[in-house]
């Protein structure tokens, strides 16, 4: 059952390496050391060793997290003692910016201290929703700064069986850095939910852009695989796999370019009766499918895809979910690695030239016999014309592992002569196929419109065992809450790249043009500083908002 899910795993070969030295020390110890070992594992309960894999986790994070702050903390003077011998400052000037550095360094430090909370937040429009929970557009309230807020219920999570796996999506977001992956600005939690603050991309899904232009043209569809292809190389350079790269899983940004998203969370499909003989090629089908095979009317490109187009929100806001991407060695629970990733981008792609995933059934369980049996049943409509280029690239993609195109890396895939021409490096500062329409930054109008009142109510987690187990400071959730500084101060203070230049000595600024700033408030009354582009040398991550002399620095 697990396999049919969409989760992504980290693959996490130290602990593999841990788990087999410590396997070694066993099998050498052997004798009264086993049977010693056998006690003491008894004698610690699991919830004991739970805490304590959580208390451990606890600590490392936050020593790791402490040394990195102090070195972070000694980089951002040194920078600043080197502009200042650049900025021809007297001594007691570079003293007193020395100590106003000092100032907010403090400042800062209890600014990482600061427990987020939604109720930092003041939430607007929701524009997605999943198994798990809902996206809403949502603006900070001291910063004023617009972003989307994913929340997922725990009750849900513990219930599913998803806690690993949605740890991995906040692993996940955070570590890799990359514009084709959604930003994640901070992750916290309370009693019962868990929240993303991502970035918001005002574009809308590729599953509603595909269900307003039912099928794409190939340079269109060229763009969109080629970015989508980037994306998956680099989650899997950081050995990540999806499983489930899906339309509604690639985010449009501001301009039209694709990004990424929801790592980690799987609807779960009981696929524990599949099996591939079942439908094999040339044999009579039995079951289910061969019913619907009979009783189902044969029915043109056209009638298949309104078929699709009336039934996919409803699948996708679902419980069950659609697993028409879901390749099939993740299906059948064979084991898998990367290249089911490749799949999901072959279906994507065949959707967005014929307008519905290859495998499409009404209903999902046979879907998912389908995608098992692809030999069987991946057909190409003969009203959609594709090039041969591009059938073959989506029938190298829908295949067996082994013969499977991106098995050796995604130069294999980028190398395909469907992308004759294509410049990767320049794919992402390209114009995108499509420019959506974004009026203002709380602009919903490239999203579903959902019922508000379909809010997620709140009375099933308060209720069942799983209740009982949930709290904030919940052990299954250690270690979720994050805050991304760096991210925030690059989208807060656009511009600090150039600001971080040093002078040339020619043009050293004085003293008085560091402080100049018309719209800021001259604070030098409290023997500080004037608040002005003096700012402009010290570091993003101290920088102060200009609308509150007094408040910290801008972070989430
Ligand atoms: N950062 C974002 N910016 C804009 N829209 C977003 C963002 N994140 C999610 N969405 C919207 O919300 C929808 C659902 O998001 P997501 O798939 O992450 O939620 P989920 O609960 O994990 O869903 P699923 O059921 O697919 O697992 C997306 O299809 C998209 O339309």
């Amino acid at each position: 059952m697990d396999s049919a899910r969409s989760w992504l795993q980290k693959l996490q070969p130290r602990d593999k390496a841990r788990a087999s030295a410590k396997k070694k020390k066993e099998d050498n110890n052997g004798g009264n050391q086993d049977s010693n070992a056998a006690v003491d594992e008894a004698l610690l309960s699991s919830v004991t060793k739970q805490k304590v894999a959580a208390a451990k986790q606890y600590i490392e994070n936050h020593y790791k997290e402490q040394m990195k702050n102090l070195q972070e903390r000694k980089e951002r003077r040194t920078i600043l003692e080197k502009k200042l011998a650049d900025a021809d400052v007297s001594e007691e000037d570079q003293n007193n910016l020395l100590k106003f550095l000092e100032k907010k360094e403090t400042e800062y430090m209890r600014l990482q201290r600061h427990k987020m909370g939604v109720d930092d937040f003041e939430l607007l429009t929701m524009i997605g929703k999943g198994a798990f929970g809902e996206v809403k557009v949502c603006r900070e309230k001291t910063s004023g700064h617009v972003y989307a807020m994913k929340k997922l219920k725990k009750s849900e999570m513990l219930r599913r069986g998803q806690v690993e796996h949605v740890k991995a999506e906040r692993n996940l977001l955070a570590e890799v850095d990359s514009n084709c992956i959604v930003k994640l600005y901070c992750s916290f939690q309370d009693d019962e939910y868990l929240y993303l603050i991502m970035e918001y991309l005002p574009g809308g899904d590729m599953m509603t852009l595909l269900m307003r232009k039912d099928t794409l043209t190939e340079d269109e569809a060229r763009f969109y695989v080629g970015e989508t292809v980037l994306a998956i190389e680099s989650i899997h350079k950081h050995n990540y796999i999806h499983r489930d790269i899906k339309p509604d899983n690639l985010l449009l940004d501001r301009y039209g370019h694709l990004k990424l998203s929801d790592f980690g969370l799987c609807k779960p499909l009981d696929c524990s009766t599949l099996e591939e003989k079942d439908f094999s090629v040339g044999q009579n089908v039995n079951g289910s499918t061969q019913n619907e095979e009979r009783t189902a009317p044969k029915r043109s490109q056209q009638e298949q895809l309104q078929h699709w187009q009336m039934n996919r929100r409803t699948l996708a806001y679902s419980t069950v979910g659609t697993p028409d991407y879901i390749a099939p060695e993740v299906l059948l629970k064979k084991g898998y690695g990367m290249e089911c990733d490749w799949w999901s981008l072959g279906a994507i792609m065949y959707e967005m030239l014929v307008g519905f995933p290859p495998f499409y059934s009404d209903d999902p369980m046979l879907t998912c016999r389908k995608i098992v049996n692809w030999k069987t049943y991946l057909k190409f409509p003969e009203e959609a014309r594709l090039s041969l280029e591009a059938k073959d690239l989506i029938s190298k993609l829908l295949c067996n592992v082994n013969q499977r195109l991106g098995t050796k890396g995604a130069d294999e895939i980028k190398a395909h002569p469907f992308f004759k021409g294509v410049e990767w490096d320049k794919l992402y500062q390209m114009e995108a196929a499509f420019i959506p329409e974004v009026n203002d930054e709380l602009d919903t109008q490239n999203f579903e419109k959902f019922d508000e009142s379909d809010s997620q109510t709140q009375s099933s987690s308060r209720s069942g065992p799983w209740r009982k187990m949930l709290s904030s400071k919940d052990l299954n959730f250690v270690g979720y809450t994050y805050k991304n500084f760096e991210i925030v101060n690059d989208y807060q203070v656009p511009g600090m790249a150039e600001l971080k230049k040093k002078p040339s000595k020619s043009k050293r600024p004085s003293i008085k043009s560091l402080f100049e700033t018309p719209e800021v408030s001259d604070t030098s009354a409290n023997n500080q500083p004037a608040q002005g582009s003096f700012l402009k040398l010290l570091p993003p991550q101290l920088e102060v908002s200009h609308s509150d002399k007094n408040l910290p620095p801008r972070v989430l």
